[in-house]
C-alpha cells in the first residue's frame, strides 16, 4: 500500500517538477482545438443571419435571356420541371419557339405557361423595359430572372475587330444591366426574388484570346458584388460611408507608386494596407512577376479572407444602420 503511493507520488514529482513543459505542447493543442470549435460553433449560431431562404420554384416566374439555345434553354427546362412559369427571351423568334416547344414536353401541371418575347437585350433600355413589363402583366412580377444570354469572339487584341469590343460589352455586360434593372424595383418591393449573371471560368481568369470577352465577364462580377451589397435598401450615404472604410490617398501618392510598379515590370499595383489586403484576397489565377509576391500571396491568403468577412460583416451593419436611420426619420416626418 504504502509502496503504491509511493510510486504514484514519484511520478507526479517527476511530471510537475522536473518535466511539465513536455505537456506543454499537449495543453496548447487542446486550447488550440478549443477555440476552433467554439469559432465553428458560432459560425453555425449565426449562419441563419446569412443564409437566405430558399426560393420555391413551384408557381414561380422565371425570365430567361438567351432562353432559346443552350445553357440557357437548359435552365428554363430545368425550371420548368419544377413547376415554374417560363419567358423566354432571345432575338431569333423560330428559334424562341422551337425552344418553347421543347421545354412543354417537360410540363408538371396543366397551369403551366411558356411566353416567348423576342427583343435585343442589348440595344436599348426602354425596349427590355417594355418586354418585361409585358412578360409582368400575363405572368405575374418576376420572381427570378436568368441573365444568361451572350456571346463569346476569340482573337489576337491587336488583330480583333475594334468594335467587338463594344459589341460584347452591350450584349454580356449591359444586357445583364437592362433586364436586372428592369425587374429590381418590383422585387425590392416584394422582398424576394432572384437575379442569376452567367459568367465564365474567363469571367475569373484572362485567358489569350480573349481579351474582348474576359472583361466583360469580369464585369458581371462586379455588378453582382455591387448588387448584392445594395440589397436591403439603398442611398448614396451607404455608398459614402463603405468608401470611408478605405484610406483616402493623395492623387501624388498613387501615381508614385503606379508608376514604380510600371518601371518595375509589376502585373499588380495597389496603394495602402487595406489595397495590399485586397489584391493579395483577389490575385486568383493572375500572373506574379516576383517571388515574394507569389510567396505573400501563398502565406497571406487565409487570414486576409478572414480580415475580408469582418470587412463584410460591418458593411453590413453600416447597411442596416442607415435603413434603421431613414425608417425612423421616415416615420418622425410622418408623425409631424
Ligand atoms: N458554352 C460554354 O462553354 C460557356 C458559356 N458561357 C456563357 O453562358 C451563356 C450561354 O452560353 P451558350 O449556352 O453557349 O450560348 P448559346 O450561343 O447557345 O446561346 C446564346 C443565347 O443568347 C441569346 N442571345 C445572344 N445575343 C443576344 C442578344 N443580343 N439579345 C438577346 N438574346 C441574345 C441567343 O439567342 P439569339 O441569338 O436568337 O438572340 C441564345 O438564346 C453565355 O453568356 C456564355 O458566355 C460561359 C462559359 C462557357
Ligand atoms: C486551382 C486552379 C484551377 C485552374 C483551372 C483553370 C482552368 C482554365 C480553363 C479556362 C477555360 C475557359 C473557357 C471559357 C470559355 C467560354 O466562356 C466560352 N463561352 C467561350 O466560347
Amino acid at each position: 500500500m504504502s509502496s503504491e503511493e509511493g510510486l504514484s507520488s514519484t511520478i507526479t514529482d517527476w511530471l510537475f517538477l522536473n518535466s511539465w513543459w513536455l505537456l506543454l505542447p499537449f495543453v496548447m493543442l487542446l486550447v488550440v482545438a478549443a477555440f476552433i470549435v467554439a469559432f465553428v460553433l458560432l459560425l453555425y449560431m449565426i449562419s441563419p443571419l446569412i443564409s437566405p431562404k430558399p426560393l420555391k420554384l413551384n408557381g414561380a416566374h422565371v425570365v430567361v435571356t438567351g432562353g432559346s439555345s443552350g445553357i440557357g434553354k437548359c435552365i428554363a427546362i430545368e425550371c420548368y420541371r419544377q413547376g415554374a412559369f417560363i419567358t423566354l427571351v432571345a432575338r431569333d423568334e423560330a428559334k424562341l419557339l422551337q425552344a418553347k416547344k421543347e421545354l412543354e414536353k417537360f410540363a408538371i401541371n396543366d397551369k403551366q405557361v411558356v411566353l416567348c418575347i423576342s427583343v435585343d437585350i442589348s440595344s436599348e433600355y426602354s425596349q427590355v423595359e417594355s418586354v418585361i413589363k409585358q412578360a409582368q402583366e400575363k405572368l405575374g412580377p418576376v420572381d427570378m430572372l436568368v441573365n444568361c444570354a451572350g456571346m463569346a469572339v476569340s482573337g489576337r487584341f491587336e488583330e480583333m475587330e475594334v468594335d467587338r469590343f463594344k459589341k460584347l460589352m452591350e450584349v454580356n455586360y449591359l444586357g445583364s444591366v437592362y433586364p436586372t434593372r428592369a425587374v429590381i424595383t418590383t422585387m425590392k418591393e416584394r422582398r424576394m426574388g432572384r437575379i442569376m449573371f452567367v459568367s465564365s471560368q474567363a469571367g475569373q481568369i484572362g485567358l489569350f484570346g480573349y481579351t474582348a470577352y474576359s472583361p466583360s465577364k469580369f464585369a458581371l462580377r462586379g455588378l453582382a458584388e455591387s448588387l448584392q451589397m445594395e440589397l436591403p435598401y439603398t442611398g448614396p450615404l451607404e455608398t459614402k460611408l463603405i468608401s470611408e472604410t478605405s484610406g483616402v490617398c493623395q492623387p501624388d501618392q498613387v501615381a508614385k507608386i503606379i508608376v514604380r510598379d510600371a518601371v518595375q515590370g509589376n502585373f499588380n499595383s495597389s496603394v495602402g494596407p487595406d489595397g495590399y489586403m485586397l489584391s493579395a484576397l483577389t490575385c486568383g489565377m493572375s500572373p506574379v512577376t516576383s517571388i515574394t509576391e507569389g510567396l505573400q500571396q501563398i502565406v497571406t491568403m487565409g487570414l486576409f479572407r478572414t480580415i475580408a468577412l469582418f470587412y463584410l460583416g460591418s458593411f453590413d451593419s453600416i447597411v442596416r444602420r442607415c435603413m434603421i436611420q431613414r425608417e425612423q426619420s421616415k416615420a418622425a416626418n410622418k408623425r409631424e
